[in-house]
């Protein structure tokens, strides 16, 4: 599968509409109580609300008419204490929504964020970060409107409309019949915006995460950026992307701002149809005036939910492509999951076993291991070498599972490693990869990382077993000393050394060294080799290293080319042997011989 760049836009499997908002609706069922709490309380300001104009017919063809002062103070204090009581109610119920839809959108966020973690390297492979981000981030944040609207707006309105609806078809069938003519064609004409609007949105979603992903790539890569002077390179890229993601924001906003002036508008004939109708029926004496200036009020009540329920469907259209987005992240199963009823890999001692495995990292890509087999004791070193590309890094992905072989099995103390858990599998052995990678924090901080609970003795001695006590105490902050983002404050040499440090601190039973000590200068590498030689008894070690010295006293070397092992033996074996490995070495003796 090819990586989808920011050049590209991601394509999403088409999802009906109602699937989405019923997925969507979901995530209320756990906020049940307070969903209940707020619709009392809706309900009481829709009997408010309904009432006021009845009130006022009440006070046109009764008090007024007949001028009954009293009563009509007596209607004014009901009225006054009705409406404060119904405001009360509105303050309370926008309050519990707030918290529901922000618990909502925190609970999404979080699904998301965990079922992410979980997915193989394959998803994050094929996708740049700054998608991934713009997932979690922007996608989730754009449901917060959709879920505030549609619980304070949605129920409350679809109530106001049954109910004002009933009253003015008993107030006069007639007219509110008239009052209804207008809404087939807003209808009609609300569901073509709609089919356009939410292809834009879509297309806007997809144009502002490609903006993302390229930010998010630049900025990883500001050395390279600034050392090739490309900024302004740069710059036209960012100006590119972002135009687009303008053009197809205005693009969208263009048909979704269509909804507002046709409600309107409807609205507004609406309103003149009414009046209009409403006077003849007057004369003719089918209804009092104080009817007519009750219905004008209720054909208030009657297009406002209108209204306000087409506000939620142009934002239910316009948010709708960020709960697909999200959706579709969350179905995507991990290549690597648990077999179905896994078993619980007990403390190893650290036998591992390759039985005629295959591989290929995609179903119609290369063969990168052909039938490889081999045998590992409990502690024994090995070594992986061979060119680049050879297949090394490939063998250690399928012992820690971060990929299943395509045929044949790896066997661990004799458990085959798709038949036990992933945690237990991995939560045993300690992985150390080229790409030295530490967190924001201090450096103890990270040592810790390898074991949470760790004591500052302990951090300490596995930072002293790999010489990196001496340079960490020279430090200003010594162990406390931020590395900042990724350790940019320290040099790569140091940050391996860290990383050691924290692999170590795991105290693993397989041990694995993916050029682990490829950064660091030759001199600390022989400290390092000795510190790691006390370390490595009574653990199984796989290293891997293209700098032939640091494999040089393993118990045996393996050498891979093209995804076969060729030759096996310790350093002397092989050397004696003039195989693949001799030229190796000598070609590295040779190089540094002739560069110094
Ligand atoms: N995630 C991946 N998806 C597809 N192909 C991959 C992937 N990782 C590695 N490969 C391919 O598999 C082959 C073996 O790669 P591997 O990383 O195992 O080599 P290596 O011997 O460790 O190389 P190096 O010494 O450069 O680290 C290479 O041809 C590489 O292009």
């Amino acid at each position: 599968m090819s990586k989808n760049t920011f050049r590209e836009d991601e394509q999403l499997k088409e999802t009906m509409n109602i699937k989405v908002v019923w997925r969507l609706l979901s995530y209320l069922a756990p906020h049940k109580l307070a969903v209940i709490k707020t619709m009392m309380l809706m309900m009481v300001v829709v009997a408010v609300e309904v009432m006021n104009p009845f009130l006022l017919k009440l006070a046109i063809d009764f008090f007024i008419e007949e001028s009954y002062s009293v009563g009509l103070v007596y209607l004014g204090v009901a009225a006054l204490t009705a409406n404060l009581i119904a405001m009360l109610c509105s303050r309370h119920r926008v309050r519990i929504m707030a918290q529901v839809s922000n618990g909502i959108l925190k609970n999404i966020r979080q699904k998301l964020f965990n079922h992410i973690q979980k997915l193989s390297f394959s998803f994050f492979d094929n996708r740049p970060l700054g998608k991934i981000l713009s997932r979690i981030i922007g996608d989730v944040n754009s449901l917060k409107q959709l879920f505030n609207q549609s619980i304070n707006n949605l129920i409350p309105d679809i109530v106001m409309l049954t109910v004002v609806v009933m009253i003015m078809l008993a107030i006069n069938v007639r007219l509110a019949l008239m009052s209804f003519i207008l809404l087939p064609a807003l209808v009609i004409s609300m569901f073509v915006i709609q089919t356009i609007a939410r292809k834009r949105w879509q297309k806007y979603r997809q144009k502002r995460s490609n903006l993302n992903a390229f930010i998010h790539e630049d900025y990883s890569g500001i050395r390279v950026v600034q050392s090739f002077a490309r900024e302004r390179h740069t710059s036209k890229t960012f100006d590119n992307l972002s135009r687009t993601s303008v053009s197809s924001f205005l693009s969208a906003m263009k048909i979704s701002a269509c909804f507002w002036p046709l409600v309107e508008l409807s609205w507004g004939v609406g309103t003149i149809i009414i009046f209009w109708y409403g006077i003849n029926l007057i004369n003719v004496g089918d209804i009092t005036p104080g009817d007519l200036v009750a219905f004008s009020g209720y054909i208030g009540m009657f297009w406002r939910p209108i209204n306000n329920l087409s506000n939620f469907y142009n934002s239910l259209i316009t948010n709708l492509a960020g709960a697909e987005r999200i959706f579709e992240v969350m179905d995507i199963t991990p290549d690597i999951v648990d077999c179905k009823s896994p078993k619980i890999l007990p403390s190893i001692k650290g036998k591992v076993q390759f039985e005629n495995v295959t591989f290929k990292y995609d179903k119609d890509g290369e063969t990168v291991l052909k039938n490889v087999s081999f045998k590992v004791d409990v502690g024994e070193t090995i070594a992986l070498v061979g060119h680049t590309g050879a297949g090394k890094t490939t063998i250690v992905n399928l012992l820690t599972r971060f990929f299943d072989t395509t045929e044949g099995k790896v066997v661990v103390d004799g458990f085959n490693v798709k038949e036990v858990t992933i945690e237990s599998l991995r939560s045993q052995m300690g992985i150390m990869t080229q790409d030295t990678f530490l967190f924001s924090g201090s450096i103890k901080e990270n040592i810790r990382y390898g074991k949470l609970d760790a004591t500052d003795e302990e951090i300490i001695k596995a930072a002293k077993s790999v010489y990196a006590h001496d340079f960490i105490t020279k430090l200003k902050a010594g162990y406390d000393t931020d590395v900042n983002e990724r350790g940019a404050s320290l040099s790569m040499g140091q940050r391996q050394l860290i990383a050691l440090a924290r692999t170590l601190l795991a105290d693993p039973k397989i041990l694995i060294l993916d050029e682990a000590t490829s950064s660091i200068d030759t001199y600390t590498e022989m400290l390092v080799q000795d510190g790691l030689k006390k370390l490595l008894q009574g653990r199984t070690s796989f290293i891997i290293a293209h700098r032939l010295s640091t494999i040089r006293n393993a118990d045996r070397i393996m050498v891979i080319d093209d995804g076969q092992i060729i030759e096996s033996g310790n350093h002397k074996e092989l050397m004696d042997a003039r195989g693949k490995y001799y030229k190796l070495t000598m070609a590295q003796y040779k190089f540094l011989k002739d560069g110094a």
